[in-house]
């Protein structure tokens, strides 16, 4: 019995040990949770003040070590004002993701942004702030956004009290990219240069505007010329247009008059043969007969040799009238021929920069749009590189603004030997430079790009007796499925940013 009893005690007493270690175990895992629920809970603190109430209350009710049935209504109170907050902060990152945009494109109409904050910018603005996740992702965008507002206002006011110079050279910079443009007649080309070396010394905007109004009066005087040229051409068209009508109304008057001839003839002839006919039906002798059949054919076959003469001059008539037309519309397309052959050299021309002989801007836009259109129908690899040279303003403060045109046009000549045939390059505009390589691959094209940029680095230039080296800086990326025309190339300008912002004179790739 007592065996028994003894054998019971120690059941009892190991049952109640389990139990305890159960019950140690359990608690430290409530207390770690209540641990880690009162610190999440006061990381919460201060975002609703309703929140904040049924949060504290939940922390005590922890402590307490009350039980689940109190807890569960606290738990789905806090539950449903959480939802609440979620929806908020939904609405106020929306809010913030648009007010941040309003920021940013306001900061960019801002004169005067230094153009390497002008990038970062138009970088955020494209890029960072589409990879924002949750509003605390704004805070480093929102400093930097900070920054770029103080620079706009530290450029503001560096400037405000030497306006006349901080706005001059943008302007003067714009106006002779606007001069770039003009393709005129030979006479005009040396006026332009003229105004284009007006423009780099002038340093106040009387200057300037003087130079614009200079280039406004030779793009008039241009267009008033142009127009009087169509306007004889036109006049000169239509005096040939209507010698042709004249020259084709008496043709068909002549041929209807000739036409009414011929019926009155071809009449008489059927007549007399008719008449013939009855009179050798009626016919007593044969010399009778002998003698009506001579004396009608006499009259008949006077009647057919005038018809012959008649079919002469109608014959030699339209001849005439024929080759009169055919002077004519020779005229009229000769003229046509001359107009047209103008026409293309203008659309060449303008489709040429004046300075570098390359295709310019508008050829580019052209054959870029072309290209991509190709590549949307049947995806291929196309290659686009943005270059520009690196520091060229020192070569025109230094050496002067021919120095610099000079420096263009052997870089421009450099680059148009160096690019394959099926490759397409062209001037964007001041010292920057757009290539369009179809059917490489960006892979491809690295090496011989990089192979472009030391062709540039070895051209040996000397100004005053100086040597110096020329660098340029390259951007590249490859067409993309679903690329626009305008998300490619700021792709390779966003890696041209990367070639200036990480030391100039290299490559960089957008993939
Ligand atoms: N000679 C000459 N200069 C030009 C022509 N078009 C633009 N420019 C000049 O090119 C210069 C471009 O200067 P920035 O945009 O500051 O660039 P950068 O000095 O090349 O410096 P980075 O691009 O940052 O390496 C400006 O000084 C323009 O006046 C042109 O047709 N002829």
């Amino acid at each position: 019995m007592s065996e028994n009893s003894n054998a019971t005690d120690k059941k009892l007493k190991q049952a109640i040990e389990a139990r305890m270690a159960v019950e140690s175990a359990r608690k430290y895992q409530v207390d770690t949770l209540s641990n880690l629920t009162s610190k999440l809970s006061l990381s919460c603190k201060g975002l609703d003040t309703e929140l904040d109430n049924r949060l504290a209350k939940f922390r005590n009710s922890l402590n307490k070590g009350v039980g689940f049935e109190i807890l569960s209504p606290l738990i789905d109170d806090i539950l449903l004002i959480l939802q609440n907050q979620e929806a908020l902060q939904i609405a106020h990152q929306r809010e913030l993701f648009s007010s941040v945009q309003n920021a940013g494109k306001l900061l960019q109409k801002t004169k005067g942004l230094p153009d390497d904050t002008r990038r970062t910018l138009r970088h955020l603005l494209d890029h960072d702030i589409n990879n924002v996740q949750s509003t605390h992702d704004y805070i480093p965008l929102l400093n930097q956004l900070i920054n770029f507002y103080h620079h706009a206002l530290h450029s503001k006011l560096s400037s405000s009290d030497s306006e006349q110079c901080a706005v001059s050279p943008k302007m003067a910079n714009k106006l002779l990219e606007l001069a770039n443009e003009l393709v005129l007649e030979d006479e005009s080309t040396e006026q332009i240069k003229q105004i284009k070396n007006a423009i780099t010394e002038s340093d106040n905007l009387e200057e300037l505007l003087q130079a614009a109004i200079n280039i406004i009066s030779v793009v008039v005087k241009n267009i008033s010329k142009e127009r009087q040229s169509a306007q004889s051409f036109l006049v000169s068209l239509n005096q040939t247009l209507e010698e042709l009508h004249s020259s084709i109304v008496s043709t068909s008057q002549h041929s209807k008059s000739m036409g009414v001839e011929f019926d009155s003839l071809n009449k008489r002839i059927e007549g007399k043969i008719k008449h013939l006919n009855e009179q050798t039906q009626s016919a007593t002798s044969i010399s009778s007969l002998k003698e009506l059949v001579d004396n009608e054919l006499k009259s008949l076959s006077q009647d057919f040799i005038a018809k012959e003469q008649l079919e002469r001059k109608d014959r030699e008539m339209l001849i005439t009238s024929f080759d009169e037309i055919n002077e004519r519309i020779g005229s009229l397309e000769g003229k046509l021929s001359k107009y047209k052959k103008r026409l293309n050299e203008q659309r060449f021309k303008s489709l040429l920069d004046s300075l570098t002989k390359l295709p310019n801007r508008a050829a580019f836009d052209e054959r870029y749009n072309h290209e991509m259109h190709l590549f949307n129908v049947q995806a291929s690899d196309v290659t686009l590189v943005v270059i520009d040279v690196d520091h060229f303003k020192s070569i025109n403060d230094r050496f002067g603004h021919t120095a610099g045109d000079i420096t263009l046009q052997v870089i421009a000549k450099a680059l148009q030997k160096s690019v394959r045939q099926s490759d397409f390059i062209a001037r964007y505009g001041g010292e920057e430079f757009v290539l369009l390589m179809p059917g490489l691959s960006l892979s491809h094209a690295a090496q011989p790009l990089d192979k472009l940029r030391k062709v540039i680095k070895n051209i040996p230039f000397k100004f005053r007796e100086k040597e110096i080296e020329i660098t340029i800086s390259l951007g590249a990326t490859q067409f993309k499925q679903g690329d626009t025309p305008l998300k490619a190339f700021d792709r390779a300008d966003d890696a041209l940013y990367e070639a200036k912002n990480t030391g100039r004179d290299r490559l960089c790739i957008s993939k």
